[in-house]
C-alpha cells in the first residue's frame, strides 16, 4: 500500500466513493457510502487507501450507533478492548471510550487542565497529541463519532506529520534520523478521591517508552516527525536544554498552520485518523460554554514503531505490546 494519489483515486473509483481533498497536505471527506451497512471489500480498500493517503478522513450524516461503530471499526483490523474504563463508556461495548462536554484530561490526572498542561515542558504544544503515545505500541488508528455538537465551537485539527518531516532542511531530517526520545505518561501526578477506574488504572502505571524520533511508517514507508505534545519528555543523549530547545523547535515545526486541517463537527460526523502518521489537537473552546459535546471513539491495535535504522521503540515502563 502507497500514498501515491494514483493508487488512491484508483480504489476510490473502483469502490465507487467520492474521496475530495479539503486541505493540501491532510485530509480529504469521503461521501457515497453508509457506514452503518455492510461494507464491500473494495470500499474498506477505498478508504484504507484514503486514510493512508490524507491521514484523516471525514464522512458526515453517518448514523452509527456503538455496534456499527465497532463493526466498522473492524473491517479495518483489531480493536483496542481498554480493561478498566471511565464511568464514561457504555457498558456492554468495551471498545467504546465516550467524552461528554470535553476533554477532562487535566481533571482526570489530579489538577486543572490549565495546571496540567502549565506543568508540560513544551508550551508550544498544549494539547497536541497522538493518542496513547508513551505506550510501546501506540493505537494505529482512531475512528472518533460525534454524537451531540454545540452550536459553534468545538472543532478538531489533525497535521500530518509525515509533511512535517519532509519539510524539514536535509541536515536537520538527517540529525533527527538518529535520534530517539523518551514518552512519558502519568509522571507526577497526584490521584484524589472521586478518580474513575481507569484514571485510577493509569496512575498505577507510568508508563513510559523510548520510541524513534523519527518512525517509519509500517505500511506506507513514509518518515513520520514523532514527537507528541502530550507525552514527549527528552530526547535521547541530549542534556535537558538541548533536548527542550530541539523539542520545542520540532513540535512547532509538526503542527505548522500548512500541515493541518480542521474538522466542523456536525451530528453524525465521523473522523478517521492514522494515528501513526498525525497528531490531533482536542477543542479548548467548548467547557465554558452551555452547549453539551458528546463523542465516542474506537481505536485500532498498532505496531511497535521502528526508526531509519530499523530499530524497534523499547518500553521503559508500564507497557508491553497488546498488553492493555
Ligand atoms: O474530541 C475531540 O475532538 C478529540 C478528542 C481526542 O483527542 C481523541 O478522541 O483522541
Ligand atoms: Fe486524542
Amino acid at each position: 500500500m502507497t500514498t501515491d494519489s494514483r493508487t488512491t483515486d484508483e480504489a476510490a473509483r473502483k469502490a465507487g466513493v467520492e474521496v475530495k481533498p479539503v486541505a493540501g497536505y491532510i485530509g480529504a471527506e469521503i461521501s457515497g457510502v453508509d457506514l452503518a451497512a455492510g461494507l464491500d471489500d473494495a470500499v474498506v480498500a477505498a478508504i484504507r487507501a484514503a486514510v493512508l493517503r490524507w491521514k484523516v478522513v471525514f464522512f458526515r450524516g453517518q448514523r452509527l450507533d456503538h455496534a456499527a461503530h465497532v463493526a466498522f471499526a473492524r473491517r479495518f483490523g483489531e480493536t483496542v478492548v481498554l480493561p478498566r474504563r471511565g464511568k464514561a463508556s457504555p457498558p456492554d461495548f468495551p471498545e467504546i471510550e465516550t467524552t461528554a462536554d470535553r476533554l477532562e484530561l487535566g481533571g482526570r490526572f489530579g489538577m486543572e487542565h490549565d495546571e496540567w498542561l502549565r506543568r508540560r515542558r513544551h508550551t508550544l504544544l498544549r494539547g497536541w497529541h497522538c493518542d496513547h503515545g508513551a505506550r510501546v505500541d501506540p493505537p494505529a488508528a482512531t475512528i472518533l463519532r460525534a454524537e451531540t455538537v454545540p452550536p459553534y465551537g468545538g472543532d478538531t485539527t489533525w497535521s500530518n506529520l509525515a509533511a512535517a518531516y519532509a519539510g524539514l532542511s536535509a541536515p536537520l531530517r538527517q540529525f533527527v534520523d538518529g535520534l530517539r526520545a523518551e514518552h512519558r505518561l502519568g509522571v507526577g501526578y497526584q490521584p484524589r478521591p472521586g478518580d474513575d477506574a481507569y484514571v485510577r488504572h493509569l496512575l498505577d502505571r507510568q508508563v513510559a517508552t523510548l520510541h524513534p524520533l523519527v518512525r517509519v511508517h509500517p505500511e506506507s514507508g513514509e518518515r513520520i516527525l514523532y514527537v507528541n505534545g502530550y507525552y514527549v519528555e527528552q530526547i535521547a543523549g541530549l542534556s535537558r536544554p538541548e533536548s527542550g530547545a530541539i523539542l520545542e523547535m520540532l513540535l512547532e515545526q509538526a503542527v505548522r498552520p500548512e500541515y493541518t486541517v480542521r474538522f466542523r463537527w456536525e451530528p453524525g460526523s465521523v473522523a478517521f485518523w492514522d494515528n501513526r502518521a498525525t497528531m490531533h489537537l482536542a477543542p479548548g473552546d467548548t467547557a465554558h460554554l452551555d452547549h453539551p459535546r458528546i463523542m465516542h471513539r474506537v481505536m485500532l491495535a498498532g505496531d511497535v514503531p521502528v526508526g531509519v535504522d530499523g530499530t524497534a521503540s523499547q518500553p521503559v515502563t508500564g507497557t508491553e505490546p497488546g498488553r492493555w
